[in-house]
């Protein structure tokens, strides 16, 4: 049994993005855990914006949902998780992100999925913009998995998110200090004013004589700055502006017509990138073309964040699909 390894990798061959642009070579890396691949059903994580394919284990970052004895149980299902390609991770960076959007990567993850002869995923789990590179991968292969479960996402990115998401890249080309300033400003939209007030409430941090709240968004831009690198961190936030398995002019009824996956739609009620709202919207959308699909909420006042903090309600909700 596996429980903590170094990424294998996958080398793809004559990948043409949906822009256009032919890559020769592009090199998939990943992590399994559990039983042995092909061994015992197959969970694929899709990481978010700053994760990567160590789920579990002494750097995971996903160890209070998975493992031996817990909801997705390691001693039961094989986890796969890859790197998207200029996460960073495995050492790789893109050659240039405005290449690529989130539909490509998909497709790079179903074609390491069947290069591993993994003939079904048992589910596809992923939060943020790992689950809405999940809802493309269902949307580009619909007998790929049995579960999907999109959380804290949606099958698109929302105008309120894309309008983050630039001013993300704007940061990023010209600040002085990017890494540290993004990461500052991301947090604000990870978090909710509830959330700041429950956890700071204007105290002040005595060494350094700024409002506490103040000292952790530095603190977790400069941890940012520590172990990621700029150019990853724009592929990713190019990643989380372009979900839409509607792009190309697809329409959302032959998406929804096609899926065989059961969906497991997990909100979030106080969520700004991905609005509970939206996701109602999705359900009852998937609804009318008999997809087979449910709505949970995660009732949380942190906001997008909830995915990495409400681990009780997360667990209970995960519980009856594994
Ligand atoms: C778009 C997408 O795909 S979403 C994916 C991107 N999201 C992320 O990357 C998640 C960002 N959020 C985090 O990293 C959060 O810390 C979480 C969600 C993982 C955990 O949240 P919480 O449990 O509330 O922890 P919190 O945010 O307070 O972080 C604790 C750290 O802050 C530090 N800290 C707490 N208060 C302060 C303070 N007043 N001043 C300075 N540092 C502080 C703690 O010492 C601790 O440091 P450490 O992590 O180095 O040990």
């Amino acid at each position: 049994m596996k429980l903590e390894n170094k990424p294998n990798h996958i080398i793809i061959q004559n990948f043409t993005t949906e822009s256009g642009v032919l890559y020769p070579v592009l090199n998939l890396s990943y992590q399994s855990f559990g039983p042995e691949l092909n061994t015992a059903p197959v969970v694929l994580v899709n990481h978010a914006l700053t994760g990567n394919s160590q789920v579990i284990g002494s750097a995971g970052w996903w160890n209070d949902l998975i493992g031996e004895n817990k909801t997705i149980d390691t001693n039961k299902y094989s986890i796969l998780a890859f790197n998207v390609p200029g996460n960073g991770f495995d050492g790789t960076i893109v050659e240039n992100y405005l290449d690529f959007n989130a539909r490509d990567v998909a497709k790079l993850f179903i074609e390491g999925v069947k290069q591993l002869k993994i003939q079904q995923l048992y589910a596809i789990i992923g939060g943020s913009v790992g689950g809405g590179i999940a809802w493309e991968m269902i949307a580009l292969e619909p007998k790929l998995a049995l579960h999907l479960i999109p959380i804290a996402t949606d099958w698109k990115s929302t105008d309120w998110l894309i309008a983050n998401c630039f001013l993300q890249e704007q940061i990023l080309k010209n600040s002085s200090n990017p890494i540290e300033d993004a990461r500052i400003h991301a947090m604000l939209c990870y978090r909710t004013p509830e959330s700041f007030k429950m956890k700071f409430d204007r105290t002040i941090n005595e060494e350094l004589a700024i409002f506490n709240i103040e000292s952790w968004l530095l603190h977790h831009g400069k941890k940012l700055q520590k172990r990621f690198q700029l150019a990853s961190y724009k592929m990713m936030n190019q990643l989380l502006k372009t979900i839409d398995v509607t792009r190309n002019s697809d329409s959302f009824e032959e998406f929804a017509s096609k899926i065989e996956a059961t969906i497991h739609i997990i909100g979030i009620n106080s969520d700004l990138f991905f609005t509970a709202r939206e996701n109602k919207e999705t359900y009852q959308e998937l609804k009318k073309y008999n997809v087979n699909v449910s709505y949970n909420e995660i009732e949380s006042i942190h906001g997008h964040d909830a995915f990495l903090i409400e681990y009780e309600q997360l667990n209970n909700l995960l519980a009856p699909v594994f």
